[in-house]
């Protein structure tokens, strides 16, 4: 099983480009089944979750041409997705299962093919993560519903989906993607409210559009959709992946240094990016990026909570707590979206971080110093949270099980070994 090696000490100097969101594209490919014409999709991560869901679309009847899968280049593929006809609305749980963003096929195949039968999803093991709003907000736009030997079977009333107002209890990216999509071809107008505002949500509802898709309100607690009889092909390019950016961001700030993190956009995680100011880290927009520097002085501890968009993302909460086990002084760390997203905590003791759980609260109080250690994480942005203290810890760490890495982080060895990380992948 492949492994990082990792030795820590080096500033991190140059720039970094960021990839295309993941949690943009999935969703982006999955919007490839509302039409009969291709979707094109450029700057599409090279990602195992994205390699997963071609295996997903595939058997739904997908055709799917990657130019760029193997480029030697740090530029993004370009997908052509076309499901000329839906051969197969069965998505199996040995497909589903590793990764939570695959049932939100049920969405387009209700929508287009009027039935669904989607294995309940997998994913990162960060809480119980249940599907009670999605189903619920099928059921306002007509479906009927039960639950079959770990399968959501769905049927559209006779005619298709219908529009209807549809009020999120609370935010929810996984059901707002899937009633966005299952509403573009519903008879009549839908509303969402209280929808997720995250900018993969708007991506999303941006390239929907550029498909013939009627939506307002992109960007905003409340879309209206109407609903079209069909949608048709389109051109789009996957937005910079905000979370990828505020990894690396912290990385640096972890390091010191200077990097210009290519393409990636400041409004998109203005919340984690004034908390690394507030932190003392030296942030600023520029016409190609965000240029992250932190010169001699120390990070100041400061606290943080997870919210959804425009909050401090919780996709960001291992990889900031990293940061803050080498700041001055204590900070309070409160995760408010997943009930169990602190399995970095034990990983980060390893390096000798001093870290104290209760609840929601993760408390840190600033070490000096972290060592170099053997460490291994159970999900995505805890694994990238041991690289980070491994890049400032003293001596050698290996992470192991990096598959989870793999789901979503592009490259992140060579990204980071060109700017001056001493970093490896170990195969085997
Ligand atoms: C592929 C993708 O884009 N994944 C992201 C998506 O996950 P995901 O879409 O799964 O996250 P949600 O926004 O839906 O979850 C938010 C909260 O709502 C709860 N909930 C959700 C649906 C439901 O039917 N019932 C329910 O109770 C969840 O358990 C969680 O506590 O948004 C999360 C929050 O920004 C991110 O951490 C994930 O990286
Ligand atoms: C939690 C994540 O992914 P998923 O929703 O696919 O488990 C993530 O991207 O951090």
């Amino acid at each position: 099983m492949d492994r990082i090696r990792l030795v820590g000490g080096n500033e991190l100097r140059g720039e970094i480009p960021i990839s295309g969101a993941k949690n943009a594209a999935l969703p982006l490919m999955i919007a490839s089944l509302l039409t009969k014409d291709p979707l094109v999709l450029e700057n599409v991560p090279r990602l195992a979750d994205v390699n997963q869901l071609e295996k997903i679309l595939e058997n739904h009847g997908v055709d799917i041409a990657v130019h760029g899968r193997k480029a030697p280049t740090l530029e993004g593929q370009r997908m052509t997705l076309q499901a000329a006809e839906i051969v197969d609305t069965t998505a199996p749980y040995e497909l589903v299962s590793t990764m939570r963003a695959s049932f939100w096929v049920i969405g387009p195949l209700l929508a287009r093919a009027h039935e669904a039968r989607v294995s309940l999803p997998g994913g990162c093991a960060i809480g119980t993560r249940p599907v009670d709003l999605f189903l619920a907000g099928l059921k306002e736009l007509g479906a009927e519903l039960e639950i079959d030997e770990g399968y959501v079977v769905a049927r559209a009333p006779k005619g298709g989906l219908r529009g209807a107002r549809v009020v999120f209890p609370k935010v929810t990216v996984g059901a707002t993607h899937v009633l966005l999509m299952a509403a573009t071809l519903a008879k009549g107008t839908t509303v969402l409210e209280n929808a997720a505002m995250e900018p993969e949500i708007s991506d999303v509802a941006e390239c929907l559009v550029k498909m013939g898709a009627k939506i307002s309100g992109i960007g905003t607690r409340t879309l209206t959709i109407e609903g079209v009889d069909e949608l048709h092909g389109a051109t789009h390019a996957v937005v910079a992946d905000r979370i990828e950016t505020g990894t690396y961001a912290m990385a640096a700030a972890m390091t010191g240094g200077d990097v210009l993190l290519r393409h990636a956009r400041a409004e998109h995680l203005q919340a984690a990016l004034d908390t690394l100011g507030q932190a003392g880290v030296d942030i600023s927009s520029e016409a190609t990026g965000i240029r992250v520097r932190r010169n001699g002085n120390g990070i100041q501890a400061v606290h943080a909570e997870t919210q959804p968009f425009p909050g401090f993302p919780t996709d960001l909460q291992a990889q900031f707590m990293a940061l803050m086990t080498m700041a001055n002084g204590t900070s309070q760390i409160r995760e408010t979206i997943f009930e169990n997203r602190y399995m970095h905590v034990a990983e980060l003791a390893r390096f000798g971080a001093d870290i104290k759980v209760d609840g929601q609260v993760a408390t840190v109080t600033g070490v000096p110093q972290l060592k170099g250690a053997q460490v291994m994480a159970t999900d995505l942005r805890a694994s990238v949270s041991l690289v980070i203290a491994g890049l400032a810890a003293r001596g050698e760490t290996v992470v192991n099980r990096i598959y989870h890495l793999d789901r979503g982080f592009e490259r992140l060895e060579d990204k980071l070994s060109a700017v001056g990380a001493e970093i490896e992948r170990v195969t085997g």
